[in-house]
């Protein structure tokens, strides 16, 4: 805001001055800060015809707007690292990579305000999970209103967070490794059954397993430690079975297939959601986690690399962000 001051004598130019100071520093409080930070080259890179309408949807008198344009990888999560505090609101738009920069970085500064999300990536497995408004206008309708919002609770697999699944074994990389164009044509599920039909002997992961109620030792070949209905756009979970902020993670871990017999049985168990009533995987709830392996293990973490550990500790932080949706 500029004041212009017309006045003959100094002391009443100092006086005025004050008075600007007073306006602006009351204008600034009384204005929602948000600060808008998206990948331009996420999914199809279509964000770019939907720049205008979300710009015009946060210009208003009561609210101040700082667009931000990631460059690279992680540039998110340091934006947000050094500016996030200031501003009453983020939104971020992208895929799960941005997403999960978000959530790292509003966990890292201990972020208080609310969190909005416009996905552009080419699964939205998070915003199906919390069932976000698919429609553009009404979404950014809602930003504005903030009567639909979530509490969710954001896992943390030793340094890195996320906020929806963190999974080990070759074909849960694909998620990451897959390039963007196959990605859009055919979906993430559909490698990640392809891959397990195409698993060696080099995907036989020995592990213990540390919960809340037990302790397990096995081989397995994929796990999947999830706060989502939806992963790898798959609907694994049923709405009633499963609540994204009672402070639980589900897990699911695959036991390495003995043989073509049992693979099938595997799969099958998979895509007809049958995890309890099997002795192919485990499957069960629990706040902690502890994974141990003689072998180093790469992890994902909400479809982007989490890391390599042969220690893995894995902590639930109850309804630690609040998303608009
Ligand atoms: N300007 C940029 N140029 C290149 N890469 C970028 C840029 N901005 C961000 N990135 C990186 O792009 C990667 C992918 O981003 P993101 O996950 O948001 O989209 P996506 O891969 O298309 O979506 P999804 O993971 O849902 O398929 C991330 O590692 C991110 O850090």
């Amino acid at each position: 805001m500029t004041i212009i001051i017309l006045s003959t004598t100094t002391k009443c130019v100092r006086f005025c001055k004050y008075i600007a100071i007073a306006i602006d520093i009351v204008y600034d409080i009384s204005m929602k800060k948000i600060l808008f930070v998206y990948n331009p080259v996420a999914g199809k890179g279509n964000i770019k015809n939907k720049l205008s309408k979300i710009i015009e949807a946060f210009s208003s008198d009561e609210n101040t707007l700082i667009t931000y344009a990631t460059k690279a990888n992680n540039d998110a999560y340091h934006h947000i690292v050094q500016f996030g505090q200031q501003f009453d609101r983020i939104i971020c738009s992208g895929g799960d990579g941005t997403l999960n920069e978000t959530i790292n970085a509003c966990m890292e500064i201990a972020y208080k305000g609310k969190l909005g999300y416009i996905p552009t990536g080419t699964v939205n497995d998070f915003s199906k999970s919390i069932k976000m408004e698919t429609n553009l206008d009404r979404l950014l309708d809602n930003f504005n209103t903030e009567i639909h919002f979530q509490s969710i609770d954001v896992g943390k697999l030793n340094e890195r967070y996320f906020v929806y699944v963190a999974a080990f074994g070759s074909v849960s990389e694909v998620s990451y490794s897959t390039p963007q164009n196959t990605k859009n044509s055919i979906g993430k599920v559909a490698y990640i059954l392809e891959g397990l039909k195409k698993l060696t002997r080099q995907d036989k992961i020995h592990m213990r397993i540390e919960y809340d109620d037990g302790i397990i030792e096995d081989d397995f070949c994929l796990g999947l430690i999830t706060n989502s209905l939806f992963i790898g756009g798959m609907n694994f979970f049923k709405e009633d079975e499963i609540s994204l902020d009672d402070g639980y993670f589900e897990c699911i871990f695959i036991k390495y297939p003995k043989g073509p017999i049992t693979l099938n049985q595997t799969l099958f168990d998979i895509t007809t959601r049958n995890f309890e009533n099997t002795d192919k995987m485990y499957a069960f709830k629990t706040k902690t986690l502890r994974i141990t392996s003689k072998k180093k293990i790469k992890w994902t973490v909400d479809g982007e690399y989490g890391g390599t550990y042969k220690d893995a500790t894995i902590t639930n932080y109850q309804k630690a962000i609040t998303i608009l949706k």
